[in-house]
């Protein structure tokens, strides 16, 4: 499977260009202690990542990837809040990128493509985290889990991004290591690559209707017919 025509590559943030699950379970077991409740293991949690901050809370609060509907609101938002102080404060402490992620990035930055990113994660930690790992200058752009009314798996960020930077959705592929990322693109009808080594919430990326999945995110420049200049 080759792509042809892409200039705008759009990409997910955790599972797909970094693995914030430490930093993330440390400050989801903050919370729960700070709360009196158990804490669960990194990989339980990793289950859990992909569906932004608040929603991540309220199964943490759960003890389950199904949210408890008894769940009371105050109490939700208080932890969400206690959650997102001890992010803040940790947000990349042990994360980290996955292989190959910075120079393909350089690479494809370097051949023109305009990136994006489009994550579930609320936008204040975004950029921090990029410009801690080296990546922030890439990134012409940033949606985050609540810049807007609704998130992925809802098209509205993508729609978003295609509207804003003034291309079609047939011009842009979206990245991504979850089914969220894949129903999204299928629904603002972009194509997209699946990757394999993500979260997913332990489930096949393969199942959910990509147009292309990779183990290795070098192989991106590979999928992509290189943007040729016009000739005249
Ligand atoms: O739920 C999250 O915060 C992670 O979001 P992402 O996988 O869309 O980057
Ligand atoms: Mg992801």
């Amino acid at each position: 499977m080759k792509f042809t025509n892409k200039d705008v590559l759009l990409f997910d943030l955790d599972g797909t260009l970094i693995d914030s699950v430490p930093d993330l379970a440390l400050s989801i077991n903050q919370m729960l202690n700070a709360l009196d409740m158990t804490p669960y293991p990194t990989d339980t949690i990793r289950s859990w990542v992909g569906n932004g901050a608040a929603v991540l809370t309220k199964r943490a609060l759960s003890g389950s990837i199904d949210i408890d509907p008894d769940l009371d609101a105050t109490y939700v938002e208080k932890a969400l809040s206690i959650f997102l102080s001890f992010y803040d404060k940790n947000v990349c402490v042990e994360t980290t990128l996955y292989p190959n992620v910075k120079s393909t990035l350089e690479s494809l930055h370097s051949d023109g493509y305009r990136l994006v990113i489009v994550t579930n994660k609320p936008e204040q930690f975004v950029r921090p985290i990029l410009k801690h790992l080296g990546l922030n200058d890439f990134f012409e752009m940033v949606v985050g889990g609540d810049s807007l009314p609704k998130r992925k798996p809802d098209p509205m960020q993508l729609t978003y991004v295609c509207e804003t930077l003034g291309v079609s959705p047939s011009s842009c592929l979206m990245i991504g290591d979850s089914k969220n990322d894949i129903f999204a693109a299928t629904a603002a009808d972009m194509q997209s690559i699946g990757l394999t080594y993500g979260y997913n919430h332990g489930e096949d990326i393969n199942s959910h209707g990509a147009s292309l999945v990779l183990d290795n995110f070098a192989g991106i420049i590979e999928a992509l017919v290189p943007i040729t200049e016009p000739t005249y």
